[in-house]
This record gives structure tokens, C-alpha cells and sequence, in this order.
């Protein structure tokens, strides 16, 4: 079994580990894993630190060249090595790399079209190539790849990529069964107010409704923007949970359903 698991900042709590112990029982059983991780509110806190305030567009992070450095350190640095180090206090071999380590990503500007208005959001991108030998390598030698989403420009310049899109698009290139993905919110609700309304089950084609009649806002947009990509890619199921879920995972590979939604085709 394959799988790419992706944890947002929200679920990240560097000075606790014990949210990681789903993933350490999960690769001590063979699944070949991919953790891929993000840290939306870390880097936040260090921009407000600047003096800057962060802001979104269509739920991306607006990045300058100063972001830009900053982000790298707080994903690729600090979160990173902090998840490889309570991997390794639970006896995981874990290799922490970013989209830059062996050409992983490579990404091309982010350029948002609204209304037929481009607008640039700065060094933020869209992967456009995935080279999966890194992550092979790792797996034959029984090392847990932990991947920040930062990618190269191709030209040796690193982008911010929104860490979902990262996920999806390895999940792809990997070719694995399902990519789960674990926010801070039971899935995918039908009235964002209400963590009772949660959808279930959602089908490909209810997504762009979604997103038009404003029930899907913010930082979801980019989660459900990818899911056609990544169904049409080949895999078979995109799982959106909190991070709570992951202790539930082997019943979602028994066909049984767990808290959260489920996007099929
Ligand atoms: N319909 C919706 N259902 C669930 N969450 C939603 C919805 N619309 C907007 N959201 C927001 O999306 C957030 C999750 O996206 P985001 O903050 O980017 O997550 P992550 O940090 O996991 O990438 C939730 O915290 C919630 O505030
Ligand atoms: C372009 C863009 O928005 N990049 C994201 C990357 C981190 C991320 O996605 O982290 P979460 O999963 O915790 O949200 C950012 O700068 O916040």
C-alpha cells in the first residue's frame, strides 16, 4: 500500500509528538508513506514578527522576496527537522527534504486570473514537474520521506507552494491509492459554521458549485481546487479529516467509513 499523507500547520505542534503516532504504526506496518507537511500559522507568526502582516489571496500566502526567505526557513528548516525529530524519538528513520532536494518540484509562477484580471502574488507556484527518484530511493532504504513543499524555479530560486498542491501532485507522481489530508476542521461542511454538517461523501463534479455559492471559502478553495487533478491522475480516493482521524486510517483501507469527507469520482 502507498500513500501520501499531508498534515497542515494547524496540526503541528513541534513540542508534542504524540499526534505522530498513527504515522509511525502506519510505516512500522510497510506502507510506503510520503508525509508531506505545511506550517500556514508558523510562518504567519514569523512575518508578524517582521513587522508585516500576511495576507491571502484565494486562500495563498501573498509572498515578497523577504517571505519568500522566511517561509523557507520555517518549512524546509524548523517544522521539517522538528518532524524528523520526534520521528526519530519513536525509532523512525525519517529523512526531511523539500521540493528543492533532487529536482522533487519544480514550479512555475502562480499567476491568479480574476475577473480577467491577472493578478501576481509574488514567489508563489505551481508545480509542473515531479521527479520521484528521491523519495524511491528513500523507500528502497526504509527511510520516511518528510517533504516540505518548497520548490525550485528550475532556475535555482526557490517558490512557496500551498502545501495541499504539493501533496496532490506527488500523490500522483507516486501513483499511490489515496492521499489523505488532515486540517483542522472534521472535513468538508456544508455550512462552515456547524462542525455537525459534515459532507460525507462528495462527488468530483459538486466542487466548482461549492466554491461559487461561497460555502467553501478561504484556505479549502486550494484543498478542493486540486481534487480533479488529482482524481483524473489515477488516484482513487482524496480524504479530507482532522487530524484526529489518522488513529481511524486502517478502517478506511477495510472499506469502512471514518469521520471526514471522502471525494471520489
Ligand atoms: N465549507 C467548508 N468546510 C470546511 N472548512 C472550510 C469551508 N470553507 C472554508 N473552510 C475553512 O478552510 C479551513 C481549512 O483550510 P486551511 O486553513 O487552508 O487548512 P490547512 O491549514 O489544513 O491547509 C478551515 O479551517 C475553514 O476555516
Ligand atoms: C502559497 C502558499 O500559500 N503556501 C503556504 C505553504 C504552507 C502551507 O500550505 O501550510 P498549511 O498546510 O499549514 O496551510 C503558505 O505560505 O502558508
Amino acid at each position: 500500500m502507498k500513500l501520501v499523507l499531508k498534515f497542515s500547520g494547524k496540526n503541528i505542534d513541534p513540542h508534542k509528538s504524540a499526534f505522530l503516532k498513527p504515522v509511525v504504526e502506519l510505516w512500522q506496518k510497510g506502507t510506503k508513506l510520503a508525509f508531506v507537511h505545511g506550517g500556514g500559522p508558523q510562518i504567519s507568526k514569523f512575518i508578524e514578527k517582521m513587522g508585516k502582516k500576511p495576507s491571502f489571496v484565494q486562500g495563498l500566502r501573498v509572498t515578497d522576496q523577504e517571505d519568500m526567505d522566511l517561509t523557507e526557513m520555517v518549512l524546509s528548516g524548523l517544522l521539517n527537522k522538528a518532524l524528523v525529530g520526534m520521528l526519530s524519538q519513536y525509532g523512525v528513520a525519517a529523512c526531511g527534504i523539500s521540493g528543492r532536494d533532487a529536482n522533487l518540484f519544480i514550479a512555475k509562477k502562480h499567476i491568479i486570473n480574476r475577473e480577467n484580471q491577472l493578478i501576481d502574488i509574488g514567489r508563489v507556484g505551481d508545480i509542473n514537474q515531479v521527479n520521484t527518484q528521491l523519495i524511491e530511493t528513500l523507500w528502497n532504504n526504509k527511510i520516511l520521506p518528510v517533504v516540505s513543499p518548497i520548490s525550485s524555479d528550475g532556475n535555482g530560486k526557490s517558490l512557496n507552494v500551498n502545501a495541499d498542491w504539493a501533496a496532490a501532485q506527488l500523490a500522483i507522481a507516486l501513483r499511490v491509492e489515496k492521499l489523505l489530508l488532515f486540517t483542522d476542521v472534521p472535513g468538508v461542511l456544508s455550512d462552515p459554521s456547524k462542525p455537525d454538517s459534515l459532507i460525507e461523501i462528495l462527488s468530483v463534479n459538486d466542487v466548482p458549485l461549492l466554491i461559487q455559492k461561497g460555502i467553501v471559502t478561504g484556505g479549502m478553495i486550494p484543498k478542493l481546487q486540486m481534487i480533479e487533478t488529482v482524481l483524473r491522475g489515477g488516484v482513487e480516493e482524496v480524504f479530507i479529516a482532522e487530524g484526529a482521524s489518522l488513529k481511524f486510517v486502517d478502517q478506511l483501507f477495510k472499506g469502512k467509513s471514518i469521520p471526514g469527507t471522502r471525494i471520489i469520482r
